[in-house]
């Protein structure tokens, strides 16, 4: 089982996951984590705070050598910002600022309902926490679990589909090449020409004032079949997948394979027909078992079943506007129109990065529910006798 919590404000001294369950002998380098830390911070539609930031991992425990001890992985990413912040966030009473509050909520973020629920007069108490910035350490943590997943060949990735309403046409190639085309693209996109339109759409809503929103794809390669159960609600893998995207920042929906198109076609142009080839098995596959189309997206049942995890996410628009949306001042109750001082205009490339973070990290603790064990090379006696099993069906 991996367990992992994240603490920390977006202008707080810095942002820190303890991850729980972590089997002993998983390679990890801190540059590996950066990486990731580092493709999120990109994209184009960003704004002024990732000139301040220049995320990095400090690896705080758990870790030895290269190699996870068992034991609880502490990782840190320090907040740059936090220099400018450290008065209006003291911990410290004697600095309380009595004018300092902010009492107007935005529409569309959690400022409004946060601090009704919480009894605050001072909504940064709760943009603080619900602010994205959380999601650097959930990149960081995402990172310690593909390095996981890598022992078992399992990789994952994924492009950006959509901004703004404008779709990128994915040209036929394996996965893998469609992730690097992605990685050479401002937007993490494969498309060039619908690039080009995306970039100059957010050129515009910036001028504008406005904020934009996007689909991310993210694809799962080399997952067994039979990680998750058809068997508890709780224990299916769609399921738990989705609650890890609808749990980023700003995603309102998630499908799995053709998502809700399977719900416009008649079965016959749904459900993957299947076939059985023993060659398959010479050339690597875990089962001779297999499927000309993956329109479920690799997962039937709540369980994996061999092929690519495919999932989309939609992403909202950023609630923050330059072009002021009406709302109420929470202190004198009078409705006011209020343009902001910073913002991102759209993030969609960054949620790529985090949504397959998630992703990274509820397949890891999937494949450690069904392989599990204290150390790398346990896991991997386990996983390969399972092997065998299917291999043999
Ligand atoms: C990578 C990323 C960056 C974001 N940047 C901003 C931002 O600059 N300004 C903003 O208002 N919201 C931003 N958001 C979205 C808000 O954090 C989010 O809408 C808010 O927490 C309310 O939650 P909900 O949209 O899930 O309901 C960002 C989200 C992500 C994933
Ligand atoms: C800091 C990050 O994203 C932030 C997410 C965010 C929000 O409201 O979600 C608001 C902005 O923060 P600030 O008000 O400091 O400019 C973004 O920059 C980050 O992604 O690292």
């Amino acid at each position: 089982m991996f367990r992992y919590l994240t603490a920390g404000e977006s202008h707080g001294p810095q942002l820190t996951a303890i991850i729980e369950g972590l089997p002993a002998g998983t390679r990890l380098a801190a540059e590996g984590i950066d990486r990731d830390l580092a493709r999120r911070q990109q994209g184009y539609g960003r704004g002024d705070r990732m000139k301040i930031e220049t995320d990095t991992v400090a690896i705080l425990s758990g870790v030895r050598w290269g190699e996870t001890l068992g034991s609880p992985v502490t990782l840190v990413v320090r907040n740059r910002d936090w220099e400018n912040w450290q008065e209006k966030m003291s911990p410290l009473a004697a600095h309380r600022q009595e004018d300092g509050a902010v009492t107007r909520p935005r529409p569309g973020h959690a400022d409004l309902t946060g601090a009704l629920k919480y009894g605050h007069d001072d909504v940064r108490n709760i943009l603080e926490r619900s602010s994205a910035r959380e999601t650097a350490v959930r990149v960081a943590v995402g990172a310690v679990a593909k390095a996981l997943l890598r022992e078992f060949g399992v990789t994952v990735g994924g492009f950006v589909a959509e901004v703004g309403g404008i779709a990128a046409q994915q040209p036929e190639r394996p996965f893998e090449e469609l992730w690097g085309i992605a990685a050479q693209s401002e937007l993490f996109c494969c498309d060039r020409e619908a690039e080009l339109e995306m970039k100059r759409l957010i050129d515009f809503s910036q001028a504008d004032g406005d904020t934009l929103g996007g689909v991310v794809e993210v694809q799962v390669i080399g997952v067994p079949p039979g990680l998750g159960s058809h068997v508890q609600w709780d224990r299916k893998l769609d399921a738990r997948l989705a609650m890890a995207l609808m749990s980023v920042q700003a995603i309102k929906g998630v499908e799995v394979g053709i998502g809700f198109d399977a719900a416009r076609r008649p079965g016959s142009r749904v459900h993957d027909e299947l076939f059985r080839d023993e060659g398959r098995l010479g050339l690597g596959a875990a089962t001779a078992y297999y499927r000309q189309t993956n329109r479920a997206g690799g997962i039937e049942g709540g369980m994996s079943n061999g092929e690519v995890i495919v999932l989309r996410a939609a992403m909202k628009p950023i609630p923050t506007l330059y072009k002021p949306l009406r709302s109420v001042d929470m202190q004198t109750h009078e409705p006011y129109e209020a343009a902001v001082e910073r913002s991102d205009t759209c993030a969609v490339p960054a949620a790529l990065v985090v949504a397959e973070a998630v992703v990274a990290i509820e397949i890891a603790n999937a494949f450690l529910e069904k392989f599990g064990g204290d150390s790398v090379a346990e896991i991997r006696r386990n996983y390969e006798g399972y092997r065998t099993q299917v291999r043999n069906a």
